[in-house]
């Protein structure tokens, strides 16, 4: 049939039995033997893996329009309030919609730049808790943790929240875990009972119970304070979605109701927060085991007068921080195998037929290591971004195929600006004011870089360092709250 070349397979299983947590993992490997396009079923279901950049640029940009939409899932099904959420409706008039409330009022330029005042009292909140710690090691994973989760939590619903007592860290982790399961339903679809005597449907169902009545109080809360002193700079994301449905409501145009609110509030949560605390983990890390680097991008941010504020779009500074971080998204890229498309139409790659309905994976991860466009791939070297190690003018934007975190094309990622920004708030403040050094008893474990997935790929071991505060010549205080 002109199928892309696939290993012998097992009855049912297919070639689950190839595949491991760390799918890029495998996937890389695999194409060693079977090359950068390749069939495998996961179960009853075939799924095609790409992992070259002009591959990818077939995929995504030639032929854009054939894998513009993402394979169906059970559980994004069910806890997307049936899949009305942005990262995973279905391409269509609803997708259209609900992408263009976020990219156009969501996570625009300015609306990033309005919540400037929450980035900067939440980052001041863990530099008082870095300094608290004095001399004592800190756990910087986990007020990274905490860091973001407030962030996204004061941007997307105007306040920290704590459902019922309830840590929404936690919750958000249940729903983590929950997405990133195999529910058998999904790819042997005669063996879908076991999902409930496993308890995992309980489990989907209590996690849409949870969040469900959070999100109940969370809209209640705003509808209730509406048509009050709330300027529109102050309005959160909660707020411009109740306004865009009035809106709707008023012209008679496409109507988002009130599960789609609450799909797209959840996936502000899922697709944001893990993402941007990862990437925070992974520089951190990145820096602490390479002195030198951490040694020029903290002098690059000393020199910077902290309180000067610059009204640059990150992507447009080449500053060594900005190369930093750029580094470490090539080599740790939260989502290593982006978001799964599938063929819309029966179509092509490379000459292979793809049929309709096939799931399609790109595997960022090592395309960002073919030796064909980086030298030295494996090393972390963030001065290519600057100059002649292949990286220079490679931006985020999904046009340069060796190098899409963000993913490319109509599905690329709308919270770049956000992620960006955000990212940098954090990283300069804490190279600013701190000097940091992995702490001595748990050197070994800092310094190793072993990947462990949950929805996200994120480093195994906790980042426990130690904090020196730097006074020399600071032009301002530290920020306090
Ligand atoms: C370092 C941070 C982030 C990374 C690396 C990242 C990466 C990605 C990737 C790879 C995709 C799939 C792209 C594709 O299929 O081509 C995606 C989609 C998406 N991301 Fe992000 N993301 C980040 C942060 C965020 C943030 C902060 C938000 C929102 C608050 C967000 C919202 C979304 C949404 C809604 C989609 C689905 C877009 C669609 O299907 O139309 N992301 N992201």
């Amino acid at each position: 049939q002109n199928l892309p070349p696939s290993p012998p397979s097992f009855p049912v299983i297919g070639h689950l039995q190839l595949l491991s947590p760390l799918l890029h993992r495998s996937i890389h490997h695999l194409s060693k033997d079977h090359g950068p396009i390749f069939l495998l079923r996961l179960g009853s279901v075939p799924a095609i893996f790409l992992s070259s950049a002009e591959l990818a640029k077939e995929a995504i940009k030639t032929r854009e329009i054939d894998f513009a939409t993402r394979p169906p899932s059970s559980v994004v099904d069910r806890l997307g309030y049936g899949t009305q959420d942005v990262a995973f409706a279905p391409y269509g008039p609803y997708w259209r919609r609900a992408r263009s409330a976020c990219v156009l009022h969501l996570l625009s330029p300015r609306r990033v730049r309005a919540f400037g005042s929450v980035r900067e009292e939440e980052v001041a909140l863990l530099l008082s808790a870095v300094r608290a710690a004095g001399p004592s090691p800190v756990n910087l994973s986990a007020m990274l943790i905490g860091v973001t989760n407030d962030i996204i939590c004061r941007v997307a619903l105007g306040r920290k929240y704590r459902p019922r007592g309830r840590d929404l860290g936690e919750m958000l982790k249940e729903m983590g875990a929950c997405l990133h399961a195999f529910p058998m339903k999904d790819f042997v679809p005669w063996l879908g009972w076991v999902d409930r005597i496993t308890g995992f449907n309980a489990r989907v169902e209590r996690c849409f119970e949870m969040f469900d009545e959070f999100l109940e109080e969370v809209l209640e809360d705003h509808l209730v304070g509406r048509g009050s002193d709330r300027a529109a700079e102050n309005a959160d994301f909660v707020d411009v979605l109740l306004s865009l449905k009035e809106q709707d409501e008023k012209d008679g145009g496409f109507d988002l109701g009130r599960d789609s609110l609450k799909a797209i509030i959840v996936d502000m949560f899922v697709a944001g927060t893990d993402t941007i605390l990862n990437t925070l983990e992974w520089t951190m890390a990145e820096l602490v085991r390479h002195p030198v680097a951490m040694r020029r991008a903290t002098e690059e941010v000393r020199r910077r007068r902290p309180d000067v504020k610059e009204e640059k779009s990150v992507d447009q500074t080449t500053d060594y921080l900005n190369a930093v971080v750029k580094e470490t998204l090539r080599l740790h890229p939260p989502f290593p195998m982006l978001v799964p498309r599938a063929a819309r139409r029966d179509t092509e790659l490379s000459g292979y037929k793809v049929p309709a309905n096939t799931t399609v994976f790109i595997n960022a991860w090592a395309i960002a290591r073919d030796p064909e466009y980086w030298k030295r791939p494996e090393e972390f070297w963030p001065e290519r971004f600057l100059d002649d190690g292949c990286g220079g003018g490679v931006d985020y934007r999904g046009q340069c195929f060796h190098f899409i975190p963000f993913g490319a094309g109509r599905r690329s990622c709308p919270g770049i600006e956000f992620s960006l920004v955000t990212i940098t708030c954090v990283m300069e403040n804490l190279l600013r004011w701190f000097d940091w050094e992995p702490a001595e008893e748990r050197k070994e474990d800092v310094l190793d870089m072993t990947e462990c997935r949950d929805i996200n790929v994120h480093k195994k071991f906790p980042l426990i360092l130690t904090a020196k505060p730097w006074i020399e010549d600071s032009y301002a205080p530290m920020p306090q709250l």
